[in-house]
């Protein structure tokens, strides 16, 4: 293609380069090939300026970076300085790729963009489309699903897994925007068709600064990503969330409201059934009741996310509402793996204060015995939530065991005495497959025991190996022993 074809429309390319043929653009000099665009972006450990030398020795036509770095390249490469290079490289990549899904959805908010982004994809599938979604658990679509590795990846990888997905078909996308993609710019480059909000609460301090920032980083997707007059689903229950209506509003988004504090879909009750619930609905001003068959409150909050994003997107309420009866629970999230000796046992994703509160209050409505809480804190990461789990769970469960969750680089035994600051009476098993086991045997009739923090993760990340490790095998294990 021709640089003046891939350049958006606030680049403009130097005199007399226009026409220069590129191959292709990434921000990873070991990945320049003949003709590429190389981004130097500044990072979180080193700026890729500083890499420009060896992209050049691989052959990069055009070299973009920030303005005001001094930087110079020889005759015959093209030097563009930009404002925000990261914003840049997404644009650029959106143009090499060229096509996306028609309907693009993006979700945010601390709590739940993994569990609406699926919900999502499955209401978009009942109501007959080819659907998709991207996030942590990967790419979901309709032959089967890939594991990758960000939330919200990176815009080169980005937008070649949705021309891919464009190419297979699929016209419905639901993905992921996480805090860290968008402060990135990892999504400015993508056509989006409707946006939602979650919640916000504790996650990522080790990242942004405050907790401003952090929730400011994630109304972009809102001020900057949607256009004024596009739509935004909004959790009105969730914390923050009248904040992020009212920017919303301000911004001329066509805001759809739900939760008990909603008016698109206004939940009305919310009634457990054995291990399903039934949502009851004003809407349109007509009541009616859904049922849902996951448990969870925090399950049936996320699923009128998801409906509210799929209306706001055109689809007709009744349809959503009849498809949320259909859908299936989601990898690893509130995930009922068995029973032994009348006890249950759960695996959930919760890694951050409000999650494990969340899951372990929805895990309460089926203990007759005791709530047996397992868990721990993922090392390089937010520090500050260590205590403040460690006391939730001692509050909320009958029975704590701290072990261990992706020590990485730092000491476990470290990460664990941080939790049991927090955590008064608490037991500390490191080794997380005995921790499993243990409290899988301890299981007596009418308990219930939350293995949190993992989820659908297949590994144990110590040091900068990945062991394999997955909580349903040992909780399987265990039931089984
Ligand atoms: C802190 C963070 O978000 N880092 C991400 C970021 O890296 P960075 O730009 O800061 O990287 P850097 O190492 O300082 O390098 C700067 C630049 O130099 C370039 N470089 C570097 C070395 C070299 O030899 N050549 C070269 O060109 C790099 O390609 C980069 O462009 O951009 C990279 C490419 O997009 C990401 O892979 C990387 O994710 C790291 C691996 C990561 O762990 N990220 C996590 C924290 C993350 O993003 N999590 C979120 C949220 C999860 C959730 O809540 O669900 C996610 O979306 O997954
Ligand atoms: N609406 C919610 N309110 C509170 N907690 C929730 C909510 N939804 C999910 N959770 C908790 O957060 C965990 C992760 O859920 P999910 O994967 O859907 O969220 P996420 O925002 O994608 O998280 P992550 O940022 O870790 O990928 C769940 O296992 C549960 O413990
Ligand atoms: N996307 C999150 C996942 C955390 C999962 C938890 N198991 C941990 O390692 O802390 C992160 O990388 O911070
Ligand atoms: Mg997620």
């Amino acid at each position: 293609m021709r640089l003046s074809d891939v350049l958006p429309a606030d680049i403009e390319p130097p005199p007399g380069a226009h026409s220069i043929k590129v191959t292709g653009i990434t921000a990873a000099s070991a990945a320049v090939g003949h003709g590429a665009i190389f981004a130097g972006l500044p990072g979180s450990k080193v700026d890729g300026a500083a890499y420009i030398p060896e992209a050049l020795a691989r052959g990069a036509s055009v070299i973009i970076v920030g303005k005001g770095k001094g930087v110079a390249v020889p005759n015959g490469v093209t030097l563009i300085e930009v404002d925000n290079p990261r914003a840049a490289l997404a644009k650029i990549a959106a143009k090499f790729a060229g096509r996306q899904p028609r309907c693009a959805v993006a979700v945010t908010g601390t709590s739940g963009k993994t569990s609406v982004a699926d919900f999502t994809r499955q209401i978009f599938t009942s109501l007959g489309h080819k659907a998709a979604s991207v996030g942590t658990i990967g790419i979901v679509k309709p032959d089967g699903a890939v594991y990758g590795s960000l939330t919200t990846p990176d815009p080169v990888t980005l937008h070649a897994t949705l021309a891919a997905l464009a190419d297979e078909g699929v016209t419905h996308l639901a993905f992921e925007a996480s805090s860290h993609g968008l402060d990135q710019n990892r999504l400015d480059g993508v056509e989006l068709t409707a946006a939602a909000f979650t919640n916000l609460g504790r996650d990522h301090m080790d990242y942004h600064p405050t907790e401003e920032a952090y929730l400011n980083a994630k109304i972009r997707l809102f001020t900057e990503l949607l256009r004024a007059g596009q739509p935004a689903a909004i959790n009105m229950d969730g914390a923050r969330s009248a904040d992020v209506a009212a920017v919303a509003k301000a911004r001329g988004l066509r805001v759809l409201t739900v939760g008990a504090l909603g008016e698109t879909l206004k939940r009305t009750s919310l009634t457990r059934d054995g291990f399903q619930q039934r949502i009851g609905i004003l809407s349109e001003g007509r009541h009616c009741e859904v049922r849902l068959p996951l448990v969870g409150a925090y399950q049936a909050e996320n699923a009128l996310v998801a409906a509210g994003l799929a209306i706001a997107t055109g689809e007709k309420t009744d349809a959503v509402l009849a498809a949320l009866s259909n859908l299936k629970g989601v990898p690893g999230r509130l995930e009922i793996i068995g029973e032994r000796n009348g006890g249950l046992a759960v695996v959930d994703y919760a890694h951050k204060p409000e999650a494990l509160a969340a899951a372990l209050d929805a895990c309460r409505p089926f203990v007759t015995g005791r709530l047996i809480s397992v868990f721990g804190c993922g090392g390089d990461r937010d520090k500050g939530k260590r205590p403040i789990m460690g006391r939730i769970s001692v509050e909320k469960a009958d029975v704590t065991i701290i072990t261990d969750d992706n020590p990485r680089t730092e000491d476990a035994a470290a990460i664990r005495s941080e939790i049991l600051k927090g955590a008064a009476g608490a037991r500390e098993i490191g080794n997380r497959a005995e921790a499993v086991a243990t409290a899988v045997r301890m299981m007596q009739p009418g308990d219930v025991v939350l293995i949190a923090g993992k989820g659908h993760e297949t590994g144990q990340i110590v040091g900068d190996r990945i062991l394999p490790f997955s909580d349903h095998e040992e909780v399987r294990r265990a039931l089984e022993s």
